[in-house]
């Protein structure tokens, strides 16, 4: 049978500075994620939800302890591996788009699509196909200056998905937007959720948490015991 977990953590810490100044921004973490799982992770600014997530996704490595994904041991890997698993498996939304400023929507989301490897002409069509998917059909040609900040982020969320990830890791993906934005970019997250698209999201709106699967509550770089049965708190589905 295959282990239908995509990410899994044992022991995860991230220490900052020493002796008086020591910071455990994460602190012996275990987590398993299981495929099509949208879990949300919440809590107080400063407990560590960043640096989890970038821990996650192999953009910061750990002090301690082991991160796995797809099966593949990510922490102790080459840089050049990593960045092979991070452009073929992963998917980043960040809080402030990072989209590119002189291409149009459709080329952000090409670009990315190419970068994963796809030829040119497949490349084009998957990007107009996920626009589509996130609404955003009429708005390709668009450069993200033409665009509101929630369909900035929905065209994000379009590049985050061009190379078919086996994770999307967001974060504050909703941190930027005001309320009608945050509803379009929490209904995308619903529709992902149903598709099955494995998600991480650190956020701080109770909304987002409303529509994931597990919740967990950070503390102090730690999950805080009250909240490991996720979807119990801030109002989780399950
Ligand atoms: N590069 C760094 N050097 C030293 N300390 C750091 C560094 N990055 C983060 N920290 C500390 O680690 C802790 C966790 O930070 P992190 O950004 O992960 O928290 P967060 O929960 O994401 O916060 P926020 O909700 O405000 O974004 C904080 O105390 C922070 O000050």
């Amino acid at each position: 049978m295959t282990d239908p977990t995509v990410l899994r953590t044992r022991g995860l810490t991230r220490r900052y500075g020493r002796d008086s100044g020591l910071v455990r921004a994460v602190d012996d973490v275990d987590l398993d994620v299981p495929a099509g799982q949208t879990l949300a992770v919440m809590g107080p600014s400063g407990c560590g939800k960043s640096t989890l997530l970038h821990l996650l996704g192999g953009l910061q490595r750990p002090t301690a302890g082991e991160v796995w994904l797809a099966g593949n041991r990510i922490d102790t890997m080459s840089e050049r591996a990593l960045a092979r698993l991070r452009r073929d498996s992963l998917g980043f939304v960040f809080q402030s788009f990072h989209l590119m400023d002189e291409l149009t929507a459709v080329e952000n989301v090409e670009l990315a699509a190419l970068l994963a490897g796809r030829p040119p002409r497949r490349a084009r069509q998957r990007a107009l196909h996920l626009l589509d998917r996130v609404g955003l059909a009429d708005r390709a040609t668009h450069l993200p200056s033409a665009l509101s900040g929630g369909q900035r982020q929905r065209v994000a969320i379009a590049r985050a998905l061009s190379n078919e990830p086996q994770v999307v890791l967001a974060d504050e993906p909703t941190g930027n937007l005001d309320s009608a934005a945050t509803l379009e970019v929490l209904r995308l997250f619903e529709d992902l959720r149903a598709a099955g698209q494995t998600l991480v999201v650190v956020t701080h709106d109770a909304r987002i948490a409303a529509v994931a699967d597990r919740v967990v509550a950070m503390r102090d770089g730690a999950f805080a015991d009250d909240t490991r049965l996720a979807g119990t708190v801030y109002g989780g589905r399950r």
